[in-house]
């Protein structure tokens, strides 16, 4: 068994699985004769492969417990994933590098804070959406199109993950 202990999420910690979006923390610009503040290009929409294309769903999600017991992680190789909340959800964040296995001393835990979306990079292992606290919704954009763009992989170790 690993103990995970899962840390505040920041986007330098965050960087090499993709990109936290949060209105706080980036640049933004007027629009709409200054009544909007544009937040502009936060995160890279991969769409790769045949047919593929942008797809914006909702996700409406149960609570998960903690701590949380992961058998497993999933990648997206042909896309990639974000996960926006629409109503300041803090939800679990578990993620290993790109690559054609896992090594358990590779894996990171973060928590967001309600106010931070993530957006897996393509082939970046994660765990499946887990929202804390109560049901979650959440804006999500991702890719669809011909084949298949969900890779599970057995964890070599089954990993707990508990807040600090
Ligand atoms: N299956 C699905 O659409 N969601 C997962 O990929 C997930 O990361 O929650
Ligand atoms: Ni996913």
């Amino acid at each position: 068994m690993l103990e995970l202990i899962a840390e505040p999420l920041t986007a330098d910690a965050f960087a090499p699985f993709g990109e936290v979006i949060d209105a706080r923390t980036s640049a933004s610009f007027p629009i709409n004769a200054g009544r909007t503040q544009r937040h502009h290009d936060l995160a890279t929409v991969q769409t790769l492969g045949e047919n593929a294309r942008p797809l914006i769903s909702l996700f409406v999600s149960q609570p998960v417990t903690l701590p949380l017991e992961l058998t497993f992680l999933e990648r997206h190789p042909l896309g990639s994933q974000a996960f926006m909340p629409l109503h300041e959800e803090r939800f679990i964040v578990v993620v290993a590098p790109p690559g054609e296995s896992i090594d358990a001393a590779d894996v990171r835990a973060f928590v967001t804070d309600g106010r931070q979306g993530v957006n897996y990079r393509a082939g970046t292992w994660h765990a499946i959406q887990s929202v804390l606290d109560r049901e979650g919704e959440f804006l999500v954009i991702d890719r669809g199109g011909e084949g298949d763009n969900c890779d599970e992989y057995p964890l070599p170790m089954r990993i707990r993950l508990a807040l600090a």
